[in-house]
C-alpha cells in the first residue's frame, strides 16, 4: 500500500464491550476477568498515538492480543472497518493482518536464532507480495531500514544475537516500514532499551505517524513514554478503562483516583529531601 492510496480512506478498528475472562485457580466461581468491558476505538484519520497505561497485570496485553487476533475475546466485539475481525473472509483478514502490525517488548522471539535477521524481512516481503525478486527486496530493505536510522550494511547478514536490544527492535520498526499498515500495535517496545536508544524509537513512531499517517497502540506501564507521545491515553486498571483523552488534560487534571496513583507513583527528584543515611554491610 502506498502512503496515498490510505488518504481519505478512513480504517477502524472498534472494541465494543470487550471482556475477556480466564480460568483462574482460588476465585469464587473459577474465573477471573483480565479485560472487563473495554470499549473504544481507533482510527486512521488523522493518525493519532494512543497509549494504554496501566500496571503489571492489569489488562494491556490481553487487550492487545485481542486486537491482534491472537485471543478471541469471551464477550463484546472487535471490528476491523465494521466487520467481525474474527469473521473475517481470507481477502479480508489478509488486509486485516497487513495493516495492523505488532512491536513486542522484545522481538528476540520472533527472530529465529539460527536464522540472519534479514530472514524477518524477506518472510513480510514475501508474504506481502512486497517484491518480486531479491534484488526488489534487497533495495527494499535497504530502504526500511536506513528510514528506522539503521545502516543496512550492519545490519543484514548478521544473527540476531548479533545486534543489540535496540537494533533488533528498529529492524522490527523496519518490517513496519516496509508494510505500512494503518495500525502499530506497540506492546511495551521500549521496557527493555536505555533512554537513548528509546526516545530513538519513539521518535520513528513520531515519524511513522506524520510522514506515512499510522496509527499506533502505545501499550506501557510508563508514564514518561506517554507525556513524551503526547496525543491521547487512556488508563487501564484490574481489567478496566477508567480514565480517557488527551495526554495533557488526563495527566495534569486526572479524574479518576486511580490515575492520581499511577502519578503520584513517579518518582521525583527532591535535592532538599536528600538520602544520608549510611549503608552499614
Ligand atoms: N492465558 C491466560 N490464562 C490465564 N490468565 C491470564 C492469561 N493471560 C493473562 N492472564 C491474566 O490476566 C491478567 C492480565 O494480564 P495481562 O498480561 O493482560 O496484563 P498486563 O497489564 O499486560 O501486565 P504486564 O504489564 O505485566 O504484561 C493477569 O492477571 C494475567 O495473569
Amino acid at each position: 500500500m502506498t502512503e496515498t492510496s490510505r488518504a481519505g480512506t478512513e480504517q477502524r478498528i472498534e472494541l465494543e464491550h470487550v471482556e475477556q475472562r480466564f480460568h483462574a485457580r482460588g476465585t469464587a466461581d473459577g474465573f477471573m476477568t483480565a479485560v472487563d468491558d473495554a470499549s473504544f476505538s481507533l482510527t486512521s484519520d488523522p493518525p493519532r498515538v494512543v497509549s494504554l497505561v496501566g500496571q503489571s497485570g492489569s489488562g494491556k496485553s490481553t487487550i492487545a492480543r485481542n486486537i491482534l487476533g491472537l485471543q478471541k475475546p469471551t464477550g463484546g466485539r472487535i471490528t476491523f472497518n465494521g466487520r467481525d475481525i474474527f469473521s473475517l473472509s481470507r481477502t479480508e483478514r489478509d488486509e486485516y493482518r497487513r495493516n495492523v502490525q505488532p512491536v513486542f517488548q522484545d522481538p528476540y522471539a520472533i527472530f529465529n536464532p539460527i536464522y540472519r535477521v534479514d530472514r524477518v524481512l524477506w518472510k513480510a516481503a514475501k508474504a506481502f507480495g512486497l517484491a518480486k525478486t531479491r534484488a526488489a527486496a534487497d533495495e527494499l530493505f535497504e530502504e526500511s531500514l536506513s528510514a528506522v536510522r539503521l545502516d543496512p550494511g550492519r545490519v543484514l547478514g548478521r544473527y540476531p544475537h548479533q545486534l543489540s536490544g535496540g537494533q533488533r527492535q528498529r529492524v522490527m520498526l523496519a518490517r513496519v516500514h516496509m508494510l505500512r499498515p494503518a495500525f502499530i500495535i506497540a506492546d511495551e517496545p521500549v521496557s527493555m532499551l536505555d533512554a537513548q536508544v528509546r526516545k530513538l524509537f519513539l521518535d520513528i513512531l513520531l515519524d511513522f505517524k506524520q510522514q506515512y499517517q499510522m496509527t499506533t497502540l502505545f501499550i506501557t506501564h510508563d508514564l514518561s513514554t506517554v507525556y513524551y507521545l503526547g496525543g491521547d491515553v487512556m488508563v487501564i486498571t484490574k481489567g478496566e478503562i477508567v480514565e480517557r483523552g488527551p495526554v495533557a488534560t488526563v495527566m495534569h487534571e486526572p479524574s479518576h483516583p486511580y490515575t492520581q496513583l499511577l502519578l503520584d507513583s513517579v518518582p521525583r527528584p527532591d535535592p532538599d529531601q536528600r538520602w544520608t543515611d549510611r549503608i552499614t554491610v
